[in-house]
């Protein structure tokens, strides 16, 4: 069979089933740039990124700005949002600290959650002790008792709450880690009310069955009461070995359909020495509509944002699948300028 036909057969199976992106790109994407970005850049990136049909921004974070400093500026980035009830704009929340001063800024909104900027938080935790301690300063028990309360008061405020659990796969302090430490996690989370979990593979060198062993003990884990229920599961993959996107699409044939991923391959953990950035969006937008999936993301619109963002905070696209995009619409232009 020619690789075309392989191609549509795969397509048909996959029936245009939608997998929804989260991009994470002004977030995960710029929490490890060392000199401070304009707080403009940042929210032109996400109005950018709404425009390029994005359903969900993680949008910033309210960690500790002494152990973050680039996202101390969340606030004043979330102030600038408009509402909009089909985009989510999570943000990262570590403890009651940074609860508060998210419900202290939707105060001043009301109690309509249509006026909200944000409805949605998300939790971390980490499967391995050394890189909670790392992370967090707290070992993963007193992470999962803090977060239960947080999870509890956001519940209650009306907030939607993701959680992710990184290092699922290799701890860059501990080497490699048991799956089954993951289905721990996931258990929990998903009792205190989190209504997806994002499996991170934060040093990003997971191999794709690597992934699905840690998926399927999350199932198995979790398959009393939450039903063992694929739906509340997402990838989180870096690309540091380059098997982010062979990772994204085996736990999309597992049937997750939401996938993280930061547009110019953006970002990483700054407490996952030597890990390289998310999978870029554009070649998971790729890879996924080349499937016979959609994600409702312009791929162009994608592949040019990856190129603004990475030359504003100076960098080069990480991004092949952008870089190639690009150079096929200068090719396209310079051909019907020639025409003309
Ligand atoms: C959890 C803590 C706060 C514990 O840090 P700590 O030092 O143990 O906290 P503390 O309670 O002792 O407070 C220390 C100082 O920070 C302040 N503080 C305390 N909390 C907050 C807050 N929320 N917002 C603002 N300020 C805060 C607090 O008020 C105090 O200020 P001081 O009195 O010294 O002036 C710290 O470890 C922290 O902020 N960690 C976050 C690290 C982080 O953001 N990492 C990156 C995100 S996770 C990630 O990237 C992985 C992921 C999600 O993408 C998935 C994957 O790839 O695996």
């Amino acid at each position: 069979m020619s690789i075309a036909s392989q191609r549509t057969l795969l397509a048909n199976s996959s029936k245009g089933e939608h997998v929804r992106i989260v991009e994470v790109s002004p977030r995960d994407g710029l929490q490890n740039e060392k000199g401070l970005i304009p707080a403009s850049t940042k929210v032109e990136l996400i109005h950018k990124l709404r425009k390029a049909g994005a359903e969900c921004i993680e949008s910033g974070s309210f960690v500790s700005p002494k152990w973050v400093p680039q996202m101390k500026d969340t606030a004043e980035i979330l102030r600038t949002m408009r509402p909009d009830s089909t985009i989510s704009h999570p943000v990262l929340v570590p403890n009651d600290k940074g609860l508060d001063l998210l419900l202290k800024l939707l105060e001043e909104y009301g109690s309509d959650k249509s006026a909200w900027p944000t409805d949605e938080i998300a939790l971390f935790t980490a499967a391995s002790e050394q890189f909670c301690k790392a992370n967090t300063n707290c070992s993963i028990q007193e992470s999962l008792q803090r977060l239960e309360k947080v999870s509890e008061r956001a519940l209650n405020a009306g907030l939607r709450v993701r959680g992710y659990i990184s290092v699922v796969a290799h701890c860059p302090y501990q080497g490699k880690v048991k799956p089954e430490a993951s289905g721990e996690i996931a258990e929990q989370l998903l009792q205190m009310g989190c209504y997806e979990v994002s499996l991170g593979d934060t040093v990003g060198s997971a191999s794709p069955s690597e992934m699905r062993e840690v998926l399927a003990k999350c199932l198995q884990k979790t398959s009393g009461k939450n039903g063992g229920d694929v739906s509340k599961y997402a990838a989180h993959c870096h690309d540091t070995m380059g098997t982010g996107l062979a990772n994204v699409l085996a736990l999309v044939r597992e049937g997750v359909r939401s996938v993280d991923a930061a547009v110019g391959g953006l970002g990483g953990c700054p407490y996952s020495p030597g890990a390289t950035g998310n999978i870029d969006t554009e070649s998971v937008v790729y890879g996924l509509h080349a499937e016979g999936y959609e994600t409702g993301i312009d791929l162009e619109e994608a592949a040019k944002i990856g190129q603004w963002i990475s030359d504003q905070v100076g960098k080069q696209n990480n991004s092949s699948a952008g870089r190639a995009i690009l150079a096929r619409l200068a090719r396209q232009e310079e051909e019907m300028s020639a025409k003309l």
